[in-house]
Formats: structure tokens, sequence, C-alpha cells
């Protein structure tokens, strides 16, 4: 089966893995039993489940109360941080606007990264600094704030420590990733509430894709919908209660020469009268970096089958250029309202 074709039923649930992450801070041989098999997950599926991690469930439970508060809101409300009044592609995008294969996902969602000052002049050959700027937030929820940048602080502290097990799970030190880093990883948080529909035709939440980053940290709610594509056919990641999600991004796919995989996943849409809650957390290197490539030995050379490039996404080691590629393509309304030059100059 194509993936890129239309859903058909998923399987049943895959046995993913899952992984006690206290076991990383544990000593011998214990450390060394979870990185070999952080190593085999991140080869062999590119999805895990990530358990002992440290996060406080309470603040899992708030930060899923204060998003299903968010969507919640009136309308006007949310259409008064709009995603397309911003350059840095952070904010509301109301449900149909993005795109993924070219096609609507049937999801609504709230987007933010590190706060930051936008530039006041942006190089032309670096525009994906324009993605650093200020968040926007909604008035009529004065609590969000600090709740959401609390839990992208908590993630942010998590995936750098995810980070340096999968360097050392690699063979190489626990510090290969640093220099990317060092300037300040790239971060971006996505609040999404995925709404029920009868399923008649379509039943894209979130079409096929990668993600564009180094890691992927999922909190999903209750309600399944989020799948990955194993052998040819797409299997249901149930969700389980505290944990995260954990997939490879295509940074960490390039950085070990294909040897981690990035690997496809999508959301399918609830049954209609039910919805479907998640929180994703992209962790990407600094938007300056070059992706540092491992010199990778021995068996694990033997095993790394370089990049998957495909026609329709390409891969980049400018980490600045990988991220932003993605947010154009999602956010075309964005890309239009604030990218106008670059896309007539890559028309050009
Ligand atoms: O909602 C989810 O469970 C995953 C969403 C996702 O894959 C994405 O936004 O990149
Ligand atoms: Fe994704």
């Amino acid at each position: 089966m194509h993936p890129h074709q239309p859903a058909e039923p998923a399987l049943s649930t895959p046995s993913l893995p899952v992984l006690d992450f206290s076991h990383f801070h544990a000593a011998e041989p214990t450390r060394q039993a979870f990185l070999d098999q952080l190593r085999r997950a991140a080869h062999e599926i590119g999805f895990f489940y990530l358990t002992g991690h440290g996060i406080d469930p309470t603040l899992q439970q708030q930060v899923l109360a204060v998003s299903r508060q968010f969507f919640n809101l009136p309308a006007a409300a949310k259409h008064g941080v709009s995603m397309v009044n911003s350059p840095h592609f952070r904010g509301y995008t109301r449900i149909g606007s993005e795109l993924t294969l070219g096609k609507q996902d049937w999801r609504e969602q709230f987007d933010l990264m590190e706060e930051a000052i936008a530039l006041s002049s942006i190089a032309k050959d670096q525009p994906w600094l324009q993605l650093q700027g200020p968040n926007q937030w909604p008035a009529a929820l004065p609590t969000m704030r600090g709740i959401v940048l609390t839990w992208q602080e908590s993630l942010r502290k998590l995936s750098q420590q995810l980070l340096q097990a999968f360097a050392l799970a690699l063979g190489q030190p626990a510090t290969a990733f640093d220099a990317s880093v060092a300037e300040g990883a790239f971060q971006h948080l996505k609040l999404i509430r995925y709404p029920g529909r009868e399923q008649t035709r379509d039943d894209q939440g979130v079409g096929a894709h990668k993600d564009a980053g180094y890691l992927t940290l999922v909190l999903q709610d209750e309600q399944a919908g989020l799948e990955v594509l194993l052998d040819d056919h797409w299997h249901t990641i149930a969700p389980m209660a505290g944990s995260f999600v954990v997939n490879i991004g295509e940074l960490l796919e390039l950085a070990s020469s294909g040897y981690l995989r990035a690997t496809l996943h999508r959301v399918v849409t609830p049954p209609a009268g039910v919805e479907r809650y998640s929180c994703a957390y992209f962790m990407a290197a600094h938007l300056n970096a070059t992706v540092p490539v491992l010199p990778l030995s021995g068996q694990l050379a033997l095993a790394a089958r370089g990049p998957q490039q495909e026609q329709h996404n390409a891969l980049y080691y400018e980490v600045g250029r990988n991220i932003l590629k993605g947010r154009l393509r999602s956010h075309p309304d964005v890309a239009a309202a604030h990218y106008g030059a670059l896309l007539a100059q890559a028309a050009a």
C-alpha cells in the first residue's frame, strides 16, 4: 500500500516498546540495557512509549485541561490570536486551514515556541530566523501562558536528556549534539483538538507525515487516533496513561545517516460525538545550526541505510531550512501573508 493513499483501517495495536527513562539515571547494567533498548526502538520503529520521565502527572493533566479551556473559548477569542497574524507561526489555526499532503487536516490547534523578540531585519539567506518572535496569548484565558510555558520548559529539559541518551546509544560522547543546541534548542509546542465526525468519506485528522526536528514528545488523552506506518500497514498507538509517545524526527535521521528512523505517522478523526486532545512538543537544534553527522562505527555504520529522501519531501542538513520547509507547507495562509518574497524567489 502506498502511504499516502486515503486511510485504510488500522491493524491491531502494535506492541510499541515501553522505555523507562529512570533506567537512564540508574547504575550499570540497567543504564546500558536502557540504551540498547532505546537504540533498537529508534532504529527499528522510530516510535516508543516513554515512562519514568519525571514529568509531574498533575502538570500533564493541567496542560490537557487548559487546552480544553482554550478550544472551548468563543470563536472570536480564538480568532483574536490567529496564526495568520504571526510571521513567527504562533497562535491559533482553525479547523481545515492546515494542509498535509495538500489536503485539509481536520483539527484545530494552538502553536507556540520559545518566547523571543522578533529580529528587526532578517538576512535573505536566513529566512528561518523569522520564526523567532513573541507568542500570542488569549486575554480570555490568563492562566494559559504560565501553565504552557512551564510545560514547554519541562519538555525542553527532558528532550535534551533524551538527546544525550541517543548520542550514547549510538556510541558517541554524550556531548555529540551539544554544539547544535548551544545557542538554544529550537522548540515548538502544539496543543491540538481533533473533533469527531461521521466516518463517511474523509478521516484525515492530520495526514501522513514525518516530523522535521530531532525528536517529538506527544501527550495523548484517552482517545486513540495516532497511527504509525510499519511494514506498509497503519498501526494504532493506543493511549497509555502518564506516558509520552516519543518519535524520531528528520534531523535525527540525518544525524545518524538513516540508522534512526523518522517514521511516517498520521492521526485519524475520531467518530462523531467524540473528540481527541493531544499536545505535541517538537525539539530541534538551533535554527542556525547544521545537523552534526555522527561518525558511526562497526555494526551501526553497516545498518545505517542513508536518510530516506522522498520526492515530495527534501531533507536539509541546515536546521532552519528543514524546519521552515515544514511550516510553510502546513500553513499556506501564513506563508502567503508573510513569506511572499521567499515563495516568489523559490518559484522563479
Ligand atoms: O496528535 C497527535 O497525536 C500527533 C500529531 C502529530 O503527529 C503532529 O502534529 O506532528
Ligand atoms: Fe507528527
